[in-house]
């Protein structure tokens, strides 16, 4: 028996727009006849990204069928999305990136929420480096179980001390991947320790990273927590007079990782689109420029 399948190819971002061709809707439609009980195969490889970008661009595929004009249920059906095509691709540019960087270490430094824990879990494991939380570090050099406790319990200025001393033996270690704390940068010997290694920026606009530090609350982050206000508007507020605050500071950091240059890049409608792969792979990207342009820093603003 015939079955008439007409298929449904969903592409959230096409991979190959200038051959696919963008429609309206954001579906492909396409026909094909195939006998019952064969399994209608697609070759993966088809449909990988383009050479000519770095960046693979998020897919989700969805097959569906029907027979006799009458939806039948769906024989195959499949998100793949980019996880596994990232992973490769961030993979193969460490690879690259590795020879260059000389073991140097690598400190992220951005406000707080800009992705520094996270991005630098990925980039530490694709390197084969050690990750460091630097907030980590001083909690266990004050034996207290939170930064907001050591906040509480001595000042601000008692955190600032702990933090520059974990920096300073940091700076004489190798191979690290080390997530800096959002306000390191506000003291000009923190810089002196990171100069021994490349510093790099996690810029991202304060609506993104007052969304992510609303989701997860702002108990863990002192300087965030204020009673009045809903936890996106008070973030927002306070995010936004730091960021007056500290926007020169990060802009000394050798490379700067910005989300709406990526999200241009990968034709994203939303710098929340972007996952912490890509900026891992655009951190090393970054990387890869400032060593090969001897060292001379990227990091400016817009
Ligand atoms: N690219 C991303 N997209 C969405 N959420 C993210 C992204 N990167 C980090 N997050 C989330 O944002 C929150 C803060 O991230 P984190 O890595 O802890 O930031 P930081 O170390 O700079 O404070 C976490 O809940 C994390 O899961
Ligand atoms: O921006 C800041 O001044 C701070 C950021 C926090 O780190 P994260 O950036 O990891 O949240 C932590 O060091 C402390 O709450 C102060």
């Amino acid at each position: 028996m015939e079955a008439a399948t007409a298929s449904s190819l969903h592409c959230c971002t096409w991979i190959f727009p200038e051959k696919i061709g963008r429609r309206p809707n954001g579906f492909l439609r396409f026909s094909r006849n195939c006998r019952e009980g064969r399994t209608l195969r697609f070759n993966w490889r088809d449909l990988q990204w383009s050479n000519a970008s770095i960046h693979p661009r998020p897919v989700s595929l969805e097959i569906s069928c029907s027979y006799n004009n009458s939806p039948a249920s769906a024989f195959e059906s499949e998100n793949r999305c980019a996880s596994l095509d990232e992973a490769l691709v961030l993979k193969k540019k460490a690879e690259e990136v590795i020879p260059c960087l000389d073991g140097r270490c690598i400190y992220l430094v951005g406000m707080m929420g800009s992705g520094k824990t996270t991005v630098g879990k990925m980039l530490s494991e694709a390197l084969g480096y050690s990750f460091f939380d630097s907030d980590k570090l001083v909690e266990q050099a004050t034996g207290e179980t939170s930064v907001a406790e050591i906040f509480k319990n001595y000042s601000e200025s008692f955190f600032r001390d702990n933090e520059s001393e974990v920096l300073r033996k940091l700076s004489l270690m190798h191979q690290l991947v080390v997530a800096t704390g959002g306000g390191a940068v506000v003291r000009p010997i923190n810089w002196k320790y990171m100069r021994h290694g490349i510093t790099v920026w996690l810029d991202v606009p304060l609506e993104a990273l007052a969304r992510r530090i609303a989701a997860v609350g702002t108990d863990s982050r002192p300087l965030l927590h204020d009673e009045s206000g809903d936890a996106y508007t008070k973030a927002l507020m306070r995010l936004s007079l730091l960021s007056e605050e500290r926007g020169k500071a990060y802009a000394n950091a050798d490379t700067r990782v910005s989300l709406l240059n990526i999200s241009a890049k990968l034709r994203h409608c939303d710098v929340c689109e972007i996952t912490p792969t890509a900026i891992a792979i655009e951190a090393l990207i970054q990387i890869e420029n400032f060593l090969s342009n001897d060292g001379v820093a990227t990091a400016t603003s817009p």
